[in-house]
């Protein structure tokens, strides 16, 4: 109770690195904080290798307890944050970027402003050399939902037998997983229980920028088992900010952005020489187009559970809550692809046809709100699928379809008309020989 009281009553001043330590006979990195006084240690297990791991993995360590860093932040929010590693300023740009984007919607909702414009503190380092891992087999890390599948799918059918990676797999991933019939490799993370508990006790506390942390997590073991480039599963829409507060934008997914991708990997590239070790298959994608190329994957129907709540470290729901604006969105974007009756046996309901939906609905068409803070796509995606649902006669009885269809206005649906949303776009980072498997 002495160290509730303590959080709940100090006005932090600032963050800091101490060493991190590494085994490589257990595979177990410790990743210690302090918070002005106030310690704290993260840990993550590697797959465990034989020998001595190249020197790259040290430098990628460096930059995950850096990056893995907001989550103690967060308890305290102080403005300096000091490091004693020396930064490239790649490396730099990357760590900057970090704790302001990626904690803007932590900053929008505690309403603390500094946030957006800190700045880490680091000795500079010069650039290292970047050497290309092309050729090797990639690393596709698995989310459990059907972005990660539409991935590994298309990397298996491109040749280039892709090793499934989960950081913490829990059974939903670890189902995927089985349903790949692929050999997959697993990192584990433990936060500090420490911060479970003043979390409880009312501490600051919100959102972080997760993606960030599981591709150092991942880009790390890649590294570590001699394997290739990290192949992400991150759309076009996740760079699309949720709303603009102080004059910055807000985006609830601000490290599965393309932004955040192009800093990491320029960040890989000058802190631990890894060139081109990091990139997002889907980026040109929307989710819309995504869902499309699920639909013709069926052997995942009983495992693929794209819902967050279903993530949660405690209390997670089962497979899909059915009340989330995620479900909503997913349920809605694979509807115009598949058979009713196949959408609702993977999803266990019918959401479009229960009219205690239709608000959460308004918003994700635009009609209410802002855009939910939620992995969804935008707004014009859902009025596209709509579009595409509103004159087929297996959804004709559907009360949400029809309700929706009467409220979204004339200019939304000539918008929806003209839309690019099938059409590849937008900034990507896909090497060529990669540029063709979707
Ligand atoms: C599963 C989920 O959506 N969690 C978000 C939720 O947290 P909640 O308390 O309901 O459950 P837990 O995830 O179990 O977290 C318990 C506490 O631990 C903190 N924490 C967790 C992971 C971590 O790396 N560091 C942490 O400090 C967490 O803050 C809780 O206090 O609400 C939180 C507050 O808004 C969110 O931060 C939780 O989000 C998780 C970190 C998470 O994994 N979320 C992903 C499903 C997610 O949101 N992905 C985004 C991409 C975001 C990005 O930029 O990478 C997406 O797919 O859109
Ligand atoms: N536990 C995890 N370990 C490693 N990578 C993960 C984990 N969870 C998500 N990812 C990766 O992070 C990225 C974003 O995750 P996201 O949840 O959007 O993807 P998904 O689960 O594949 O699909 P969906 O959007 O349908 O949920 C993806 O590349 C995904 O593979």
């Amino acid at each position: 109770m002495g160290l509730v009281l303590r959080v709940l009553d100090t006005s932090f001043r600032r963050l800091s690195f101490p060493a991190l330590t590494f085994d490589p006979a257990t595979g177990v990195a410790q990743l210690p904080y302090t918070l002005d006084g106030l310690d704290f240690t993260e840990t993550v297990t590697f797959p465990a290798i034989d020998g001595e791991p190249p020197a790259a993995f040290g430098r990628v360590l460096e930059l995950l307890h850096l990056v893995a860093g907001v989550s103690y932040f967060k308890v305290g929010a102080p403005p300096e944050i000091t490091t004693s590693t020396p930064l490239s300023p790649a490396a730099a740009a990357l760590l900057d970027a970090v704790y302001t984007k990626g904690m803007a919607e932590y900053a929008y909702r505690n309403d603390l402003p500094h946030v957006l414009s800190l700045s880490v503190s680091a000795p500079a380092a010069p650039p290292a050399t970047p050497v290309s891992v092309a050729g090797r087999r990639p690393l596709s890390p698995v989310g459990g939902g059907k972005d990660s599948i539409v991935t590994l799918e298309a990397l298996r059918r491109g040749g280039l037998d892709p090793v499934p990676f989960a950081v913490n797999p829990n059974w939903v991933i670890q189902s995927v997983f089985a349903a790949s019939g692929l050999t997959p490799l697993a990192a584990h993370r433990k936060i500090d229980p420490k911060l479970f508990d003043l979390n409880a006790a009312g501490a600051l506390n919100g959102h972080i920028p997760v993606t960030a942390i599981n591709s150092l997590i991942a880009v790390a073991t890649a590294v570590l088992h001699g394997l290739g480039p990290v192949v992400m599963s991150n759309e076009r829409s996740a760079s699309d900010p949720n709303l603009v507060w102080h004059g910055q934008e807000i985006n609830h997914q601000w490290s599965k952005g393309v932004e955040a991708e192009g800093l990491l990997r320029e960040a890989l590239a000058a802190q631990a020489g890894l060139a081109d070790a990091y990139f997002s298959l889907l980026r040109p994608l929307s989710e819309l187009h995504i869902a499309r190329l699920f639909a013709e994957h069926t052997h995942y129907d009983e495992v693929v559970t794209s819902c967050n709540a279903a993530f949660k470290l405690r209390d997670a729901s089962a497979r899909w809550c059915g009340h989330c604006p995620k479900c909503r969105f997913v349920f809605l974007a694979m509807a115009p692809f598949m058979p009713r009756a196949r959408l609702v046996a993977i999803f266990g309901a019918d959401l479009l046809a229960d009219e205690t939906q239709i608000p959460g609905y308004k918003e994700l068409l635009g009609l209410d709100g802002h855009k939910p803070f939620e992995c969804v796509g935008e707004v014009e995606e859902s009025v596209v699928a709509l579009s595409l649902l509103r004159d087929r006669a297996e959804w004709a009885d559907a009360r949400v379809v029809s309700e929706l269809a009467a409220a979204v206005p004339d200019t939304a649906w000539a918008a929806a008309k003209t839309s690019d949303v099938f059409v590849p776009g937008g900034t990507n980072y896909v090497p060529p020989a990669f540029a063709d498997l979707v």
